[in-house]
């Protein structure tokens, strides 16, 4: 079934020092308009990679995106993008950090309408309180905050999530999982997010997607998450396939790290064997 999002045999060929290196290759998704999907999967598979490509930040080498019937040629405004570390201007306000792209989308609103937005927004992820406050003087959870609510200010068809929660607390992850899920609830923004944490993308997405270990990284295996929106996090967790699905989650990253050990033993079986063989040459 074609979707609002089509990833189309998705690959990415990187220039190295030792050659091209084919770290994603066929990776093709299909997402439904506001739909949330968690893309998993270990350190450096590719999950950024891809991300990267649907953003339009990173040239695609093979295949392609499709958001809308419209294939993609680059970043738009359609696409909002929040990655781990927020990207604010320290010297400027909460408020103008977010009345900056706001600008930029609404050029012909008036002063007091992208007023509004801004301070909805802000509002919506708790910062109502510190609106005129110096990014730079913000906390990480603030700073991230903010970096959410320009993305939603922006009003994009689709939303990008690199990690968002990945370098707070888990008390300050766990309270804007929430608001995340309940601007998300209203809204129905298609997302992409990516995580390494299992427990999150149980609770925030419809679908996870596990990649395969790398090179040549494509998806692996896709789960449906059974429990209802809105999600209220002791629903989820007393929901009786809650375990069952993290356990096939979490039993997938272990056979990928067990193929991964596999190799590297048969890699350096090899390179003894030719040293082997080497030696007795000469
Ligand atoms: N510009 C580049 N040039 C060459 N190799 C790259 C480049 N960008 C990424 N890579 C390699 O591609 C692989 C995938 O990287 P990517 O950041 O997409 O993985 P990831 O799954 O998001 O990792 P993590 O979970 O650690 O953030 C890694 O081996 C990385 O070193």
């Amino acid at each position: 079934m074609a979707g609002f999002v089509e990833m189309f045999k998705l690959g990415k060929t990187y220039d190295t020092p030792h050659g091209p290196a084919v770290i994603v290759e066929d990776f093709s998704l299909n997402m439904q308009q506001g739909e949330y999907v968690c893309l998993l999967g270990h350190s450096g598979c590719g999950k950024s990679t891809v991300l990267t490509m649907v953003a339009g930040l990173n040239s695609i080498s093979h295949g392609g995106v499709i958001i809308d019937n419209r294939e993609i040629d680059g970043p738009g405004p359609d696409r909002g993008i929040v990655f781990q570390s927020p990207c604010l201007m320290p010297w400027m306000t909460a408020f103008e950090n977010v009345m900056l792209g706001v600008k930029q989308v609404y050029p012909h609103g008036t002063r007091q309408q992208r007023h509004d937005i801004v301070a909805y927004y802000l509002n919506l992820v708790g910062l109502g309180d510190s609106l005129h406050k110096n990014a730079g003087e913000l906390s990480q959870g603030m700073q991230q905050r903010v970096g959410i609510a320009r993305a939603f200010a922006l009003k994009p068809r689709m939303l990008l999530l690199d990690e968002p929660f990945g370098m707070l607390d888990s008390l300050t992850r766990m309270e804007l999982q929430e608001i995340l899920q309940e601007i998300l609830t209203r809204d129905r923004i298609t997302t992409l997010m990516i995580t390494h944490d299992v427990d999150e993308a149980l609770f925030m997405s419809d679908r996870v997607v596990m990649m395969t270990n790398g090179p040549r990284a494509r998806v692996g295996a896709v789960f449906e998450m059974p429990f209802e929106r809105p999600r209220e996090r002791a629903d989820v967790l007393a929901h009786p396939e809650y375990y069952a699905l993290r356990e096939k989650m979490i039993s997938f990253l272990e056979e990928q790290d067990h193929k991964k050990q596999q190799k590297s033993i048969e890699e350096l079986a090899a390179k003894r064997a030719a040293a082997a063989q080497t030696t007795v040459a000469s």
